[in-house]
């Protein structure tokens, strides 16, 4: 035998009625169904009671609505030979409660007794319209006004059931009544037959109380979600349902929030040990979640994440409170006499200190009382006045095999320290059922998201990434994440999702994700304009956990913001040499900001495109080798130019043809006035622990001065073709030596310098192609032959592929 519960949004409109008539009648073990009041209605009967206790005349508009409401219900719903006498019976109730109202109108006094009488009838209106309509749909259905059988004190409003009696009513009424029983939920009577009702979570707790009265082998509840829910699914949009759970983990997600049941409900069925089912009406071939005494055996430490969004923190403390017995006995005695609840205690074992969270409004008289309490101790500065600290949220895990489970504290804290979540106060309950922190009331959304990945999707990580620049190597990254989207998802569930997207001129945020596959049209038609400051402050306000951010640019406006970024503890990824190659103290700050916030920021890019250049040397210095020489060359675009440039060809030529293949900087003067050589050189400098500036570098350079000095890459290039015949005359001198020009960076004993040389074959550098790079390490551990990194310096795919790798190391530290 079964008993059910459809709630008011179940009962919403006749169309949700027919449908829960059609779940009830495909169940033959339905024994009662308890229903709620249609949805809306019990709110309008309170409004409706209280305009009229107010002597407003217009609560006859309300009563008029809930009238009409009930009447067309019962019109659409109710078969037409059988229709005049379920309306006129809907209208004698009607009637009723319209005398009613209109006695608090007349005498302008509204009584809890009177509240509850008139709220009782959102369940009779309902009830009975519904076991009027089963009877049409071929159900032998009855209805039942649960003022007969569930009697409670005069506690009105918020009544307390007698099991001894109820239980017995229950019992003797089904034994005599064997059609389905379609039962007014939330309402009940006293021993004077005056109407009661049972307070919040109402018709749960009467289905609850009529299972264990009647032992069913089953409550089922049903409601408008799938079951009880990993997470609110209005915070973080992967929570699914709950399989299982056990009576004391439904009770502690409900407690935080989760408000699919109200826990006090659950404490009929626990006694007598009857599950119960929490089932969607909207989705009724979904399983939904059970709640039984059997706690699972699936392995998942963790059933839940749940938070309470807005609370006070106060915190007594002291020397003294230590070794003093009787101060948390006055202390929350204190909060007892005026019914303040404490939702939240922490005490260390130094007992210096306890910290305990209420409700924000209950918190300045929990502040004035606890001073009262201890003002003589306050006045001999043996104990602090007591403060309130505010917008703050508690989020919680649950999970009963936590106790089993080693390191669940410390997957929460590290998600939480990841994603740079301060925690405030932690508690953990001796039972071991649910660690609760106390955070940032901004950082709620933020912890709940990051907390549900780390305990239920660890399968798959999203990473949420905000890129700015999306020209050569910016579009060329996207278009390799898209292709390489599933292998991620599939070989190391990584999803990269893109967030934001930004070009010098127009920003774009999503944070559902942009479809790769449109970007560009989404980017050139979105109306945002853009400014850096607007996208990182939009950036910092969606706190989405497992951010990063890219930088495609060469602009220096973007690094600036890069102290920024690490702050709100965002990781940052940029082939964008500016900072790491601007002011020393500057690229040391950046280090240690992301260490300190624990995200990571990397350049790999900054030097080589996607060759290892500066993660081998980092590799040396942290493995304790000794850096002896850098030498190397360094940029894609000078050795493109002299691998290519023969007497075939125009050195201007040349470099026009090196811009068209992507080599170049944006500006090409950087690479032919060795300035970008300089900076990787800077670079490498820095990792191997020197703290040089660029003034140090000693450039040789080898444009002409007219070509140097051209105010613009246009004019540039004009100065460079009148240039032609000196390149050619200092290639054609090389190549006389059996010769070919490099241009090489060296770093040794402290000095760095770049020189175009002329090298013949016997050099380690002489055999280079394309637009090849080469970087020789000669160190303590490779003295003679030095550590060769090469290959292509340069170009949109491998500096592309570069920075997506550096995205990869991070989503997999995330
Ligand atoms: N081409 C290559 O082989 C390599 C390039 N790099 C670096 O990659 C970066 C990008 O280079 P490319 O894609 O060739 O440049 P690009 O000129 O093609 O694209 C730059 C992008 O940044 C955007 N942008 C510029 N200033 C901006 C601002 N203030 N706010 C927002 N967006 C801004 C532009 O609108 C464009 O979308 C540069 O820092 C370059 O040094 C690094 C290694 C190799
Ligand atoms: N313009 C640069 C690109 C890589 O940093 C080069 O030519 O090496
Ligand atoms: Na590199």
């Amino acid at each position: 035998m079964k008993v059910l519960k459809f709630g008011g949004s179940s009962v919403q409109t006749p169309e949700r009625i027919r449908n829960v008539v059609k779940i009830v009648k495909a169940d033959k073990q339905a024994r009662v169904v308890v229903c709620s009041a249609f949805g809306g209605i019990t709110d309008q009967l309170i409004n409706t009671a209280k305009m009229a206790e107010k002597g407003d005349e217009t609560y006859k508009n309300l009563f008029k609505e809930i009238e009409k409401r009930h009447i067309e219900a019962a019109k659409e719903l109710i078969e037409i030979k059988r229709q005049s006498s379920v309306v006129a019976q809907v209208k004698n109730l009607l009637n009723e409660l319209e005398e009613l109202l209109e006695g608090i109108f007349l005498l302008r006094e509204l009584s809890k007794r009177t509240l509850d009488n008139i709220v009782s009838f959102g369940e009779r209106f309902s009830c009975y319209i519904i076991s009027e309509y089963a009877k049409d749909a071929g159900l032998q259905a009855e209805y039942l006004d649960t003022r007969k059988v569930i009697r409670t004190n005069s506690n009105f409003t918020n009544a307390a059931v007698d099991f001894e009696i109820t239980d017995k009513l229950i019992q003797e009424y089904i034994a005599q009544h064997p059609a389905l029983q379609i039962a007014t939920g939330f309402i009940g009577s006293n021993a004077e037959g005056v109407t009661t009702t049972l307070g919040r979570g109402g018709s749960d707790y009467t289905v609850s109380i009529f299972g264990a009265a009647l032992q069913a082998s089953e409550i089922e509840i049903w409601t408008d979600v799938d079951g009880v829910m990993t997470a609110d699914p209005r915070k973080v949009a992967q929570a699914f349902p709950v399989p299982t759970l056990t009576y004391e983990e439904a009770m502690e997600l409900s407690h935080f929030g989760a408000k699919v049941i109200y826990p006090p409900t659950m404490v009929p069925a626990l006694k007598k040990n009857i599950p119960i089912l929490i089932r969607n009406t909207f989705n009724p071939d979904f399983k939904g979640s059970i709640i039984y005494n059997q706690s699972s055996s699936d392995g998942k430490a963790v059933k839940g994440i749940t938070s309470i969004s807005n609370i006070a923190l106060l915190r007594v403390q002291g020397s003294g409170m230590v070794g003093v017995a009787g101060v948390s006995a006055r202390l929350f005695g204190a909060l007892a006499k005026e019914s303040i609840s404490v939702i939240l205690i922490t005490q260390a074992s130094s007992e210096h200190s306890i910290c305990f969270a209420v409700k924000p409004e209950e918190a300045p008289l929990a502040v004035k009382l606890i001073n009262e309490e201890f003002a003589t101790e306050i006045q001999r500065s043996e104990i602090d006045k007591v403060v309130a600290e505010y917008d703050l949220s508690i989020v919680a895990i649950v999970g009963e095999n936590m106790k089993k489970t080693s390191g669940v504290a410390g997957k929460m804290f590290q998600s939480l320290g990841k994603n740079g979540i301060n925690i405030t106060a932690i508690a953990q309950g001796s039972s071991e059922l649910n660690i609760s922190v106390v955070i940032k009331k901004e950082d709620e959304v933020k912890a709940l998201r990051a907390l549900h990945q780390a305990f239920f999707l660890s399968d798959i990580k999203v990473i949420n990434v905000f890129i700015v620049g999306v020209g050569l190597i910016g579009s060329t990254l996207l278009k390799q994440i898209q292709e390489q989207k599933k292998y991620l998802l599939k070989e190391y569930s990584i999803d990269f999702k893109i967030i934001a997207l930004a070009n010098s001129k127009k920003k774009l945020f999503d944070a559902n994700g942009i479809d790769l596959t449109v970007w560009k049209e989404r980017l050139f038609n979105s109306p945002e304009n853009m400014d850096m400051e607007s996208f990182v402050r939009e950036m910092e306000q969606l706190n989405l956990p497992n951010s990063v951010f890219i930088d495609n640019t060469a602009s220096s406006l973007v690094s600036s913001f890069y102290e920024r970024i690490l702050k709100a503890s965002i990781s940052i990824v940029t082939p964008n040499k500016i900072a790491s190659s601007g002011g020393y103290h500057q690229y040391q700050n950046l280090k240690d900001l992301a260490k300190k916030h624990d995200v990571v920021y990397l350049y790999e890019t900054n030097v080589g495109a996607a060759l290892p250049v500066i993660s081998t040397l980092q590799d040396l210095v942290n493995s304790g080798d000794k850096i002896l020489k850098i030498e190397a060359v360094l940029s894609g675009t000078l050795s493109y130019i002299f691998n290519t440039f023969d007497s075939t060809k125009k050195f201007s030529e040349v470099v026009k043809d090196a811009k068209l293949k992507g080599y170049t900087e944006p500006d090409p003067r950087e690479d032919l006035s060795c300035s970008d050589v300089a900076r990787k050189i800077l670079i490498l400098t820095r990792e191997c622990g020197y703290p040089m500036e660029s003034s140090d570098v000693v450039i040789h350079g080898f444009i002409p001065e007219s070509c140097q000095k051209a105010p613009s890459v246009e004019e540039f290039f004009v100065e460079l073709e009148k240039s032609d015949a000196y390149f050619e005359q200092m290639r054609a001198n090389a190549e006389k030596e059996g010769k070919v020009l490099r241009c090489i960076a060296k770093f040794e004993n402290g000095r760095a310098d770049i020189a175009l040389q002329a090298v013949g074959r016997e050099h380690p550098f002489y055999q280079l192609s394309g637009s090849d790079n080469i970087i020789a390490f000669t160190t303590a551990r490779y003295p003679e032959r030095p550590l060769l990194v090469k290959g292509a310096g340069a170009g949109a795919e491998v500096t592309a592929a570069g920075v997506f790798a550096d995205m990869i190391r991070i989503a997999n530290y995330l």
